[in-house]
């Protein structure tokens, strides 16, 4: 990590460190005052997402549907495909727990970052303790992409959008698939609420 000088904020991204078991204990050590800003969405959401993603760099992987399923007459849900073992939430989060207090930590919702991308990061710059910047003149919904998009780039005058391998178009599911892994979530999903107190709507 650089050095953060007075007055600067070193921040780092990584998608897998909310899933890693080793590191919450590795950034507690290097400073126990890190504050930590997880970004989720609605696990079934995320899984296809996921799946989405494999099937762009990966086109003759089985269907989502199979990969779902330990075993499809019984309906046992395959846990340890990685699609499906990141959106148990309440998990990775009791992991954290062990190491960092719940107030060092900020659960941004994947679903209001589009819906309301000037509110979300509203409550990411009150996190860091940072003057509120970004607001809603910093974003219009772009009707091409489908999603909000920055009216300026940073140094320039023209509009950004994030790339092609974001908002990309899922594949249609089997209803009954996804209502089997709604079920497998609830649970997960609500122990995930006590735990932030925060409530995030996945569960019709
Ligand atoms: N403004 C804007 N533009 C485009 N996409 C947006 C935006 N805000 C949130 N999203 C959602 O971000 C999802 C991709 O982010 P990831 O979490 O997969 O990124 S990362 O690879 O883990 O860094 C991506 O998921 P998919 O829709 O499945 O592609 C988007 O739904």
């Amino acid at each position: 990590m650089p050095k953060t000088l007075e007055g600067q904020i070193t921040m780092e991204k990584t998608p897998s460190y909310f899933v890693t078991s080793k590191a919450p204990a590795r950034i507690s050590a290097m400073s126990r005052d890190t504050k930590l800003i997880v970004v989720v969405r609605d696990p079934v959401t995320r899984a296809i997402s996921d799946y989405t993603q494999t099937l762009s760099k990966k086109p003759d992987i089985p269907s989502f549907e199979s990969l779902t399923f330990k075993n499809r007459t019984t309906g046992l849900i395959d846990t340890s495909w990685s699609a499906i073992q990141i959106g148990i939430y309440a998990k990775h989060l009791d992991n954290w727990l062990q190491y960092f207090q719940m107030d060092q930590i900020l659960f941004v919702s994947g679903e209001r970052l589009i819906s309301d991308p000037a509110g979300e990061l509203g409550r990411v710059q009150d996190f860091l303790g940072l003057k509120r910047i970004i607001t809603d003149k910093h974003f219009y919904f772009n009707q091409t992409k489908g999603f909000p998009c920055l009216k300026k780039a940073e140094g320039s005058s023209k509009p950004h959008c994030l790339g092609k391998t974001k908002g990309r178009t899922h594949p249609n599911i089997d209803p009954e698939v996804v209502q089997r892994l709604r079920d497998f979530y609830r649970p997960f999903n609500m122990k995930f609420y006590q735990m932030t107190g925060q409530f995030f709507g996945w569960d019709d």
